[in-house]
Order: structure tokens, then sequence, then C-alpha cells
């Protein structure tokens, strides 16, 4: 058995982190150099002015050399966000493997508690808002305070006034910022919550039409509607207006800092140019940087808000990742010795069927257990006295809840056996005892000798095989849902399954055979249930365990299935659940569990 792993958001990222080092440090580089570049082409610009204002040519290569940088900072940009989406679609890979991984180790108790739709949000929205941390969120966000930090240390020295006139200016413009991005973000998520009203009232309306014809009910579903819309319609409006009132904000603040500091610099005041004084194209570079500086302070401000809205998933994968997990049982090369009933029974008649009878009479020692009746077929098909199912005292409860109280049965090979008793007995626990999904609290659930929960999966599927009361189809051919995409079951194995249950036929007969995609309506629901029993025996197993398998089939189709039940039964152990007796005849046995 192998313990629980430790796995976390932070060591999922780590891992990523250090597996694509190439990819990661690409992202540093074009970071920082992005950020380097785009302060150099305002520089050149600065220094081509003066150039020009004091009557010089500027010459071919300085032009040149602003251009290049131009696009060099481009590039570089580019390159980044290049490298970030890669990055973020590898985290998303990463985080969605370890959380599938996480699935199939669950308990079967914390998967009964587990909401569907909570689990698939962890896998869809919270691995999206993690990858948002990459792409948009935690890089950018130092990236751009990189940005905002270096322009004001270029004004610093360029103009030391105009910097201390952004030192009060950043603030306020953050501070405005914030204000506008958490507004609009309150209006889109009440435009969210209405325009799902909206998406849900109209097919509600169509289902229910006639009864809403019926009751008169029209009116009040059209005011509904008006209602959901106008609640759309106000919260879009609240998002145009905050984002109508943003930029020119943002506009009128930078044309304001920049006439400031254009009108101080030209005061002619002495003391006020010895902090405002700066030469034409300083002013240029100076106008320029400042335009720079406020879309950084922009992207802060939703960059906060995806890094706020991803720490959360992060929590919440998190809490998922620490859910208790089943005991993982390791494959390990295990001895299969063969079928101890063979296909034709019958024929191999056994020398210790008289063991076997005396052993159906003598067993009956369980405190809640019946056996109303214990035949052995006089044609005798069991091997060796040994049970291959057996349960040894054992206690089971879920939480405090006791269900079975010291149990004890045994099941032989060859046996057809009923577990019967009013509901809520305990029928169905019992399979997911043998199927190793429980452990007992006490005693030992044994198939084959062996601890049932102690068994690996490969092992389990050679045992037994499960049918349950409706086929669960797997994506994928017709093929797929007999193997389970066990590449250990060959065509043959295949085939040799739809034949037995008489679906062959019908297979051979779609459009692309075995091959066929599987969708609900290529088969019946008796055949569907028919290939349950296919994909149960495809893997040869001695132990065939049935859950109420006709319960939700009409007469006729229940007469099918029972008939193809018949020949996969043949020289299998099988035990089920049902209110019918499926075999009355040879070696049926009833047990009944009184819970
Ligand atoms: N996952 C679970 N968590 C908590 N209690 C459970 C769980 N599964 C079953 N039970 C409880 O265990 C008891 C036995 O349930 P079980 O399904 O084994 O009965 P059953 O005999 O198969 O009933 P039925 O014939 O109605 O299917 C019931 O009281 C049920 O409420």
């Amino acid at each position: 058995m192998t313990a629980n792993r430790r796995i976390s958001a932070a060591s999922i990222i780590g891992n990523t982190v250090v597996r694509e080092k190439w990819l990661s440090i690409g992202i540093i580089l074009t970071v920082t150099g992005a950020v380097v570049i785009s302060l150099l082409p305002p520089l050149v610009l600065g220094k081509i002015i003066d150039r020009i204002a004091g009557g010089n040519f500027p010459g071919f290569s300085m032009a040149a050399e602003y251009f290049l940088l131009i696009f060099l900072s481009g590039a570089l940009e580019s390159l980044r966000e290049s490298f970030l989406t890669v990055f973020g679609q590898k985290m998303t890979h990463a985080f969605r493997s370890e959380l599938s991984k996480k699935l199939v180790r669950l308990s079967a108790d914390t998967l009964n508690k587990e909401e569907p739709g909570a689990v698939v949000s962890r896998f869809v929205g919270d691995v999206d808002t993690v990858e948002a941390l990459f792409t948009s969120g935690i890089i950018s966000m130092f990236a751009d305070a990189c940005r905002v930090i270096s322009i004001f240390a270029v004004i610093w020295f360029q103009n030391r006034g105009l910097a201390l006139l952004l030192v009060v200016l950043i603030p306020v413009i953050f501070a405005f910022t914030r204000i506008v991005q958490k507004q609009m973000l309150t209006a889109q998520l009440e435009n969210r919550v209405a325009v799902g009203r909206v998406t849900n009232h109209v097919p509600e309306t169509i289902r229910c039409i006639r009864t809403i014809h019926t009751l008169g009910k029209e009116t009040y579903m059209e005011k509904r509607y008006d209602d959901y819309i106008g609640e759309s319609y106000s919260a879009i409006e609240k998002t145009n207006f905050y984002d109508a009132v943003y930029s020119p904000v943002i506009l009128f603040l930078n044309a304001v800092a920049v006439a400031i500091a254009m009108l101080l610099a030209a005061s002619g005041n002495a003391k006020i140019l010895t902090l405002f004084g700066m030469s034409v194209g300083t002013s240029v570079a100076v106008v320029n940087y400042i335009s720079q500086v406020f879309s950084p302070i922009e992207n802060l401000g939703m960059e906060i808000q995806t890094i706020q809205s991803a720490v959360a998933g992060v929590y919440r994968i998190n809490e998922f990742l620490e859910k208790p997990e089943r005991e993982m049982v390791e494959e390990r090369a295990f001895a299969d010795p063969g079928h101890t009933v063979g296909r034709n029974g019958a024929a191999q008649k056994s020398e210790n069927a008289q063991g076997r009878a005396e052993n159906s009479s003598g067993d009956t020692s369980a405190a809640s257990i019946d056996l109303d009746a214990a035949k052995v077929n006089d044609s005798g098909i069991f091997e060796n006295t040994e049970p291959c199912v057996e349960f040894k005292d054992v206690t089971f409860g879920y939480d405090n809840h006791i269900v079975l109280n010291d149990m004890n049965f045994a099941i032989y090979p060859g046996e057809q056996v009923t577990l019967t008793g009013r509901t809520g007995a305990g029928k169905s626990t019992i399979f997911k005892l043998l199927l190793g999904l429980y452990r007992p609290n006490s005693g030992e659930a044994l198939i084959e000798g062996e601890a049932a929960y102690r068994l690996s999966d490969k092992e389990k599927r050679k045992k037994f095989g499960y049918v349950e009361q409706s086929f669960h189809m797997v994506p994928g051919t017709v093929r797929d849902q007999i193997t389970l995409f066990d590449p250990a079951i060959g065509d043959e194995a295949v085939q040799a399954a739809a034949k037995l249950v008489g679906l062959h036929g019908t297979i051979v007969s779609l459009d692309d055979g075995y091959d066929t995609l599987c969708k609900p309506e290529i088969f019946s629901q008796g055949q569907w249930q028919l290939l349950s029993i296919a994909r149960a025996v495809a893997g040869e197993p001695r132990i065939l365990l049935l859950d109420e398998i006709t319960a939700n089939l009409d007469a006729e189709t229940e007469e099918m299935v029972l008939r193809a039940l018949k020949s996969a039964s043949e020289g299998r152990t099988v035990i089920s659940i049902s209110h019918r007796v499926y075999q009355k005849d040879g070696t049926w046995r009833l047990i009944t569990v009184y819970g």
C-alpha cells in the first residue's frame, strides 16, 4: 500500500518551474529586458530633439538607434507574452494532471461527500484563475511595478520637480483606478447574475409552457423576463459609465501633470527652474515617460484583482488536494491460478462437491445471516471447498452508523448466490466491501482468501466483474466500453464477451463496428445493460457481482438480459443483489441480510 502523497499548489508550481527551467529563465530575461529597453527610446528621442534645437542634424545612426530600440522593446514584450502564455498552459496542465490523479485516489467516503459541480469547478474555474496568476497576475505585476519604478527613477534624474509632482499624483491615480475597477467588477458580477437569470428563464419558460398557458401566467413570466433584462441593462450601464469616465480622467491628469511641469519649466523663476528646468529634448522625453507611466498603473489595479482571485483558487485547490485518499495498492505480479471453475462447469465436476454440501449446511452461524437454501448442483461444479468470497466477523458502519454487525458468510466457487433483505439492510454495503471501496471496522471481507481492500485494480478486474443497475459510458468507442482501455483485453476477448451476451451482431452492424464512437442513442437500454455484462466478463473474472441489474428494465428486456446473464454466469461464481431471483436451479442459494 502506498501512503498519502503530500502535494500542494505550491509544490505543483515549484515542480513546473523546475521542469520548465528554460522557459522560466526566458521569462525572467524578457521581463527585465523589456523594462530596461522600454526606458531607452525617450532618452534617445530627447537627445535627437536637443540636437535639432541646437541646429545640428542628429544623424542617421541616432534615428536608427531610436527605431531599433522601439522595435527591440516591442519584440521583447511580445516574446514575454508568448513565454507567459506557454508557461500558463504548462501550469494548467500540471494542475489538472495532479487534480485528476488526486480524484482517482480519493476514498469512496470522500467521493460520496463531494458535490460533482464543486469538483468540476476546481478543475475548470480554480485552475483558470491560477493560470491567470501567471499570464496576467504575478509576473505582469512585477513587470509593471518595475516599469513604474524605473520610469520614476529616470524622471527623477531628468527633472526633480516633475518627479516630486508624480509622487503626489501616482497614489491618487492608483486610488482612483482601484475605485473604478472595484465598481466595474461589482457591476460585472451583477450583470453576470442577471444574464444567468435571463438565460435560465428562457428554457424554463419553454419547458413549462403548457403549465403557463393553462394557468394563464404569460404576463407574470413576461414581467419576470423584463425585470431580469432590466437588471442586466442597469448593470451594463454602470460598467459603461465607469469605462467612459476612466480614460478621460486619466488623460486629464496626464495633461495636468505635463502642463504644470511645462508651465513651471517656462516660468523663468531661478528657484523654480532648479527643480523644473530642462532642455527641449528632455521635456519631450519627460512627456513621453509620463504618458507611459499611466498604463502600468492601470494594469497594477487589474493584476491585484487577478492575484486576489487566484489566491482564492489556490486555497480551494489546496483544500481538494488535502482530502483523504484511499489506500493505494501497488500492482504486483500475482499468480493467476486460472478459473477454479471452467466455462464448462459440469465438465469440471469436483470430487469435493460433497464436502461443499456439508459446508453449506454447516456454515450458517452468522448472527445476521439466514441461509434459506443451500444446494449444490447434482453435476457439482465446485472444485474445492475453499470459499472464494467470505465475510468473517465483519462489522462495518458509515461514520457512527453501524450497518453490518459481526457478519459471517462464505460463498464457494461456482455458487449462484442472491443477497436479499429489506431496503437499507446493507446489501449494497456488502458489495462496497467486496469491491474494496471500504475497509471493515473489524473482521475480514475476503476474496479468494485476500482482504478485498488490499487488491490492486488489476487484480480486481481479474477476480471479479461488476454490473450495476445502469451502464456508465466512458468517452470512446464500443470496444473501449468493453475493455475500459485495458490493453490486456485484446480484440478476441472483446468479441468473445460481446458474443457471450448476444451483442456481437448488433455491434458489427454499426457503421464502424467495434470502432463506433459511443453515443447514448446507438443502443437501447437493454443493449446497454448487455454491454455492461460484456464489460464485466471481458477480463475473464471468476466472480460476477450483479447489483439490481434488471431493476430499470421492462419484462421483455429483462428476459433478454437474463438470457445473456445465464451464459455469462456459466462456470462463474455469481453474487447478485436482487428482489428477484435469477437462476433457481442447481447451485442457487439465498442469503438474507438483516442489517
Ligand atoms: N455512503 C454512505 N454514507 C452514509 N451512510 C450510507 C452510505 N451508503 C449507505 N448508507 C446507509 O447504510 C445503510 C445500508 O445501505 P445499503 O445501500 O447498503 O442498503 P441496501 O440493503 O442495499 O438498500 P436498498 O435495497 O434500498 O438498495 C442505509 O441506512 C444507508 O442509509
